[in-house]
């Protein structure tokens, strides 16, 4: 195995995401591929120094390799002393033109540049840059949000062309890099079975949903000006429903796999063109989870509450298409959620006739793909114990295999590979945003009431429903 060497520069070290993401599922990247190996810079401002980062540096990958089980993680195990020996801190303001290109400079190996910051801080660093200021080979990775609306987003793609080829830009969505979404991939497409009633004939809805436990964890500096529609929907839930939604690529390659999922974006629609009537949206009181007292999101530091954050969203989509025309995706994430559920789910129609004569079960079949755990189930009524025309709704299911990296590690591998597969392609960044604006700008005029729901709860009574389809669609 010929040895690589590379430099990663993760522009905003000092951030959470570094510490908590980034270099634990370096751990795994490294272990995956034992012939690298990274000089690891860290950048930013803070009061950081090399000895303080090559501290943070070894446990963050310490962290990274409890994840990590056999060849991977003997592997990764070895690579630690050297990952960290070769770590330095370097004091930069991302985005001055000057002090970047020479951090690019001064690395030992053909650089990626890495921007786990804000991203108006990214369009800032990129828009300083020059196409002379980095050398050959370096590769640009952009932590998501990719921009904060349409606009900004074909800005930086814009940017983005004007120094690096396409193939050098990895925009990150870990969501990619989950084994359970890159899964849909082979049970969709090496399963006649699901391949086969996977369109409008058999499915009546699909939902896309991350509900998570997790109440603001610290994180209102991001989360406050985010929110769950741009947090989550905007930045992982659309990538799923596209994959969810798109036609098979013939071979699971970048330009092809990219390709169908553009493909299924563009097809999406606001349901009826409605934003207003498509979206919901809310956010948590104080409330208890698991016997601990979450307090009101409102009360949080570093919360200003007339911004009115919402912290659970939903949309529901349309994609304009022979397979899904008519068929709502309903996608939603919240916070602080009493009954996490992190499922993509399709709801079949009933059998076009069952014959009279059985009774039982019967309501409509659901198809659930969890994202987090890994798992699959699949309803069937059929033969319960005694009358076999009795039918028993049942509930067939399976644990899918855990990936080998974490999420963080799958797309660092990417990354550091230079295999683009896992990450976002230009299009469908801006794509995302032009769903999302227009709930955005609804949402801004006051068009759709900021709603609430005790933490710990399963979101507002009334989202028990599922949201009626605006007149006309
Ligand atoms: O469940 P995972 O993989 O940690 O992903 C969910 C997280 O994804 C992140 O991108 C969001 O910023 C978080 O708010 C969210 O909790």
């Amino acid at each position: 195995m010929a040895a690589r060497e590379t430099t990663l520069i993760i522009l905003g070290a000092g951030g959470d995401l570094t510490k908590r993401l980034l270099v634990p599922g370096l751990a795994g990247a490294l272990g995956r591929a034992p012939e690298l190996s990274v000089e690891l810079i860290g950048a930013g401002h803070g009061d950081h120094d090399d000895a303080a980062w090559q501290q943070l540096v070894r446990e963050a990958l310490e962290v990274g390799l409890d994840e990590l089980t056999g060849d991977v993680r003997a592997a990764a195990q070895r690579a630690i002393d050297a990952t960290v020996a070769s770590a330095r801190w370097a004091s930069v303001d991302a985005t001055d033109r000057e002090a970047l290109a020479e951090l690019v400079g001064s690395a030992a190996h053909p650089a990626i540049l890495y921007f786990a910051l804000p991203p108006s801080v990214t369009i800032d660093a990129i828009a300083a840059l020059e196409p002379g200021d980095l050398p050959e080979g370096t590769r640009l990775a952009l932590e998501k949000p990719f921009g904060f609306d349409a606009e900004s987003a074909a800005r930086l793609n814009g940017l983005l062309a004007g120094l690096v080829p396409d193939e050098c830009v990895f925009r990150v969505d870990h969501f990619l890099g989950k084994s359970t979404v890159v899964n849909l991939l082979g049970l969709r497409f090496a399963n006649r079975l699901f391949e086969a009633v996977w369109n409008r004939e058999h499915v009546a809805r699909v939902d896309i949903v991350y509900d998570e436990t997790l109440a603001l964890e610290g994180r209102a500096g991001y989360y406050d000006g985010a929110g769950a529609l741009v947090d989550m929907v905007q930045s992982h839930l659309l990538l799923v429903a596209g994959i969810v939604a798109m036609e098979a690529p013939a071979a699971i390659e970048p330009a092809d796999l990219h390709g169908s999922l553009v493909q299924a974006l563009r097809a999406m629609r606001v349901r009826g063109d409605d934003a207003a009537a498509s979206s919901r949206r809310a956010r948590y009181t104080e409330g208890e989870l698991d016997g601990t007292t979450v307090p009101a999101y409102e009360t949080e530091d570093g919360v200003d509450p007339s911004r009115e954050t919402e912290t659970l969203a939903e949309l529901v989509l349309t994609v304009e298409n022979t397979r899904w025309a008519g068929v709502p995706f309903t996608l939603r994430s919240g916070k602080a959620v009493g009954r996490p559920a992190k499922d993509a789910i399709l709801t079949l129609k009933p059998v076009a006739h069952r014959p009279s004569g059985f009774t039982g079960a019967g309501e409509a079949p659901r198809i659930t793909v969890s994202l987090t755990p890994e798992h699959l189930a699949v309803e069937l009524d059929l033969n319960g114990p005694g009358d076999p025309l009795d039918l028993d709704r049942v509930v067939v299911e399976t644990a899918f295999g855990a990936g080998e990296l974490t999420a963080y590690g799958e797309v660092l591998d990417g990354v550091l590979d230079g295999d683009p597969l896992l990450s976002v392609p230009a299009e469908a960044a801006e794509l995302c945003w032009q769903l999302i604006d227009p709930v955005l700008a609804a949402w801004r005029e006051g068009s759709v009431p900021l709603e609430e729901y005790p933490a710990g709860s399963a979101g507002p009574e009334a989202w028990r429903s599922p949201l009626a389809p605006p007149h006309g669609a």
